[in-house]
């Protein structure tokens, strides 16, 4: 990854609109994935499909509005906006991925003074409802929609104009704000003791994780999902998160995204890398020994929290298939 502030030639000079929500129903549906083990997900109809969109623009023909405040060759973050509402609905791909190249490659195509953007969006996730079937089941709700806070696809693009044709100088596609709670069968023993350790070692803990995924591809092209075998969807992913922690019985957070960065790199040979962003929300215990079995009275830890980054590939998962 290139520093996202920085342009090609290493000074920091770009300008753009970011929380640019969009809305789009009835986009093309995405369908023709790969099934694995890890998940029950295998496409959606983009029946609605949300973004929070963000587009930041580089060239060196915007040095005088920022030098001698002449903007004649500023394009108003306010119009970015509206280029980007209007293009929505154009779009005919099925990923967010796609929707940013998409935009991306237009704003290059449109704008000469821009040489280069890096397009970013969260998905604005949605869930279908389910509604009886008329035959004493329930379907999922073609219209109607929950408004959800869960864990949601993020994407990004940054693209550049060389010698008149658009290139991926980078990608990254990812799923964040995924938060998880194991009851038990977690431990956290065997680190540093001395003066400065107050913290009891647990053989058994409820282990609350926040996990953020980040991926990219061997082909920056594949994020767009045009292949729809090669694209690797947030929704696989964040469920390869939660069987592996219900699998594994881990000793720190360290270990678990080390299994389940294995596990990812396992079922998506198109990836080049994986990268880890998690914290340490695990509650504290209140009650234990004196309530039956498992059970525990847990509350809300108070900050600091801990944090921890990795990043694999595929070299690890040599590495383990040796041992
Ligand atoms: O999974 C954990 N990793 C740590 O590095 C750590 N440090 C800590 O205080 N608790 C935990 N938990």
């Amino acid at each position: 990854m290139t520093d996202d502030t920085q342009n090609t030639d290493g000074r920091t000079m770009n300008y753009g609109k970011k929380h640019v929500n969009v809305y789009r129903t009835y986009a093309t549906p995405l369908t023709g994935l790969r099934e694995i083990p890890e998940s029950t997900f295998t496409g959606k109809p983009n029946t609605l499909l949300g973004m929070e969109v963000r587009a930041q623009v580089e060239g060196e023909e915007f040095l005088p509005s920022f030098r001698s405040g002449d903007n004649s060759k500023v394009v108003a973050t306010d119009s970015m906006k509206n280029f980007i509402l209007h293009h929505a609905g154009e779009y005919d791909g099925a990923t967010v991925e796609g929707f940013l190249h998409y935009i991306g490659s237009e704003f290059l195509k449109t704008y000469d003074q821009m040489e280069a953007v890096r397009m970013s969006a969260d998905e604005l996730q949605f869930d279908q409802r389910p509604v009886p079937d008329g035959e004493g089941g329930f379907e999922p709700s073609e219209l109607v929609f929950r408004v959800s806070d869960n864990e949601s696809a993020y994407g990004e693009y940054y693209l550049k104009r060389e010698d008149g044709d658009i290139v991926i100088e980078d990608q990254r596609s990812g799923v964040t704000g995924i938060e998880l709670v194991k009851v038990k069968d977690n431990s956290f023993v065997g680190y540093v003791q001395d003066e400065y350790t107050t913290l009891p070692e647990r053989k058994n803990r409820t282990l609350y994780i926040g996990l953020d995924i980040f991926w990219t591809y061997d082909d920056p092209e594949a994020a767009l999902g045009d292949d729809p075998k090669e694209y690797v969807p947030a929704e696989q992913v964040r469920d390869i998160a939660q069987v592996v922690f219900d699998e594994k019985d881990v000793n720190s957070i360290q270990d678990l995204v080390y299994q389940i960065g294995l596990r990812i790199l396992e079922r998506f040979p198109q990836l080049a890398e994986v990268n880890f962003e998690s914290r340490n929300q695990t509650w504290l215990g209140v009650r234990k020994d004196d309530l039956d079995g498992d059970a525990k009275v847990l509350r809300e830890p108070p900050r600091p929290t801990g944090f921890q980054r990795f990043s694999m590939d595929h070299s690890d998962l040599n590495e383990e298939s040796k041992e």
